[in-house]
């Protein structure tokens, strides 16, 4: 199994080109499912989830032709992928594959709308916590949707004419019952009104793109999205927008080890809040014509409180990076994690690398220390696991990450983006 080993110490100075967004690609490449003609997705990123919903979909009957040609120089990976689906040659969506990663379980929502059924296996928790399923099958309900639970397996089955347009409001924010509610909505018939929607930038892509392929949304980004069912869709060409939390990982290591990087493709709007809670930090952000410039010479990391929010708010998904940040910070910081029950899970491996931090409900205190010592650690997933890269980067001697394919689910050609910066990062395979 492959490892990550890294030898701390060294500024990173240089440029990281951002990819397409993991979290974006997923939705877009499900909405493929509410057509028979191409969707034509750029800027893929090369990553395990994205092969990994290739086989879902290709499961489905979606007919996938990766372009061969190599989209940046630079980074070489983000891909143009087209994505066919004349007929859905089978509703079901079985265990093997739908365990491995929750996003699968959205295609409960195009298949539903497309064909009438669905049968989706539930993703089951995560190292992250329960992560239920509830607000989905209440918002497909709303449309009008049957739902059976049946060994394992959520039978869904539209009424007779298909799903109906419905208002329905999220008792509780979701980004993934949001995608799932917008995509079956977009073939229902009349209005669907989604209340307390998230707002995720992600969201806001995936409305852009199936408004490309003939959906009428509005409000999306906002906590209302109206969607006026149509009978069908078409193709469509979109490119995938980067990936904030990939850009705010890189920006959080650069606070770390101090240096000067451009991180290339990227905007700054997709991330203000944890960008400004990185200048509190004591990092100098601006936005340049080609991306974000985030720096920090000479001066010490500040200690900055934290509570993780849905958007606009501090995402969840960069709350173990910064915690990583705040353990060589001149003081005390509190970090409080709202979103997911169970995403402490590096805290104890942090603490090998010489991090102080003691957790008292859902909130980590993080005190200071003025040097990390490396250590073999090891996450359970993938945002655990680069905030442990960060950490090693800014640790004296080795530190070797294991269990590198929880990375490699998210971050296309880290240890390249990172050497290319002056880090001493490597691949090692026994
Ligand atoms: C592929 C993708 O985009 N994943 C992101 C998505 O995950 P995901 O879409 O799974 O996260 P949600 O926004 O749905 O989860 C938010 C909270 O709602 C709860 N919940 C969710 C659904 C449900 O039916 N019932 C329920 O109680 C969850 O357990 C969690 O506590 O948003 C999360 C929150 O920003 C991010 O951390 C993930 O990286
Ligand atoms: C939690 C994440 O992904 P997923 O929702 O696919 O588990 C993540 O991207 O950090």
């Amino acid at each position: 199994m492959d490892r990550i080993r890294i030898s701390g110490g060294n500024e990173l100075r240089g440029t990281i080109p951002i990819s397409g967004a993991k979290n974006a690609a997923l939705p877009l490449m499900i909405a493929s499912l509410l057509t028979s003609d191409t969707l034509t997705l750029e800027n893929v990123p090369h990553l395990a989830d994205v092969e990994l919903l290739m086989r879902i979909l290709g499961n489905h009957g979606v007919d996938i032709a990766v372009n061969g040609r190599r989209e940046r120089q630079e980074d070489g990976y983000s891909r143009t992928i087209h994505f066919t689906c004349r007929t859905i040659v089978d509703t079901t969506a079985p265990y093997e594959l739908v365990s491995k990663m929750r996003a699968s379980f959205w295609v409960i929502g195009p298949l539903v709308a497309r064909e009438g059924r669905a049968r989706v296996s539930l993703p089951g928790g995560c190292a992250i916590g329960t992560r239920p399923v509830d607000l989905f099958l209440e918002a497909l309900q709303a449309l009008g949707a049957e739902i059976e639970i049946d060994g394992g397996y959520v039978n869904v089955t539209a009424p007779k004419g298909g799903l109906v347009g419905a208002r329905y409001v999220f008792p509780k924010v979701s980004v993934g019952a949001t995608h799932v509610m917008m995509m079956a909505a977009t073939l229902a018939k009349g209005t669907t009104v989604i209340e307390n929607a998230a707002r995720e930038p992600e969201i806001a892509d995936l409305a852009k793109c199936l408004n490309a392929m003939g959906a009428k949304i509005s409000g999306a980004g906002t906590r209302t999205i109206t969607v006026e069912g149509v009978t069908s869709l078409s193709g469509a060409r979109h490119r995938v927008l980067p990936d904030r939390i990939e850009t705010g990982t890189y920006a959080m290591a650069v606070a770390m080890t101090g240096g000067d990087v451009i991180l290339e493709g990227t905007q700054a709007a997709l991330l203000e809040n944890a960008l400004d809670t990185l200048r509190m930090a004591g990092a100098h952000i601006t936005e340049t014509e080609s991306g974000l410039r985030v720096v920090r010479n000479g001066n010490g990391i500040q200690p900055v409180d934290v509570t993780t929010e849905p958007f606009p708010g501090f995402p969840t998904d960069l709350q173990a990076q910064f915690m990583a940040l705040m353990t060589r910070s001149s003081g005390v910081s509190n970090i409080t994690e709202t979103i997911f029950e169970n995403r402490f899970m590096h805290v104890q491996e942090l603490a090998r690398l010489g991090a102080k931090i003691s957790l008292s409900g859902q909130t980590a205190r993080v005190e200071g220390v003025p040097r990390l010592k490396g250590a073999p650690v090891m996450a359970t997933d993938l945002r655990a696991s680069v905030s442990l890269v960060i950490a090693g980067l800014a640790a004296e001697g080795e530190t070797t990450v294991n269990r590198v394919y929880h990375l490699d689910r998210g971050f296309e050609r880290l240890e390249e983006k990172l050497t290319r910066c002056g880090a001493v990062v490597e691949r090692v395979s026994d």
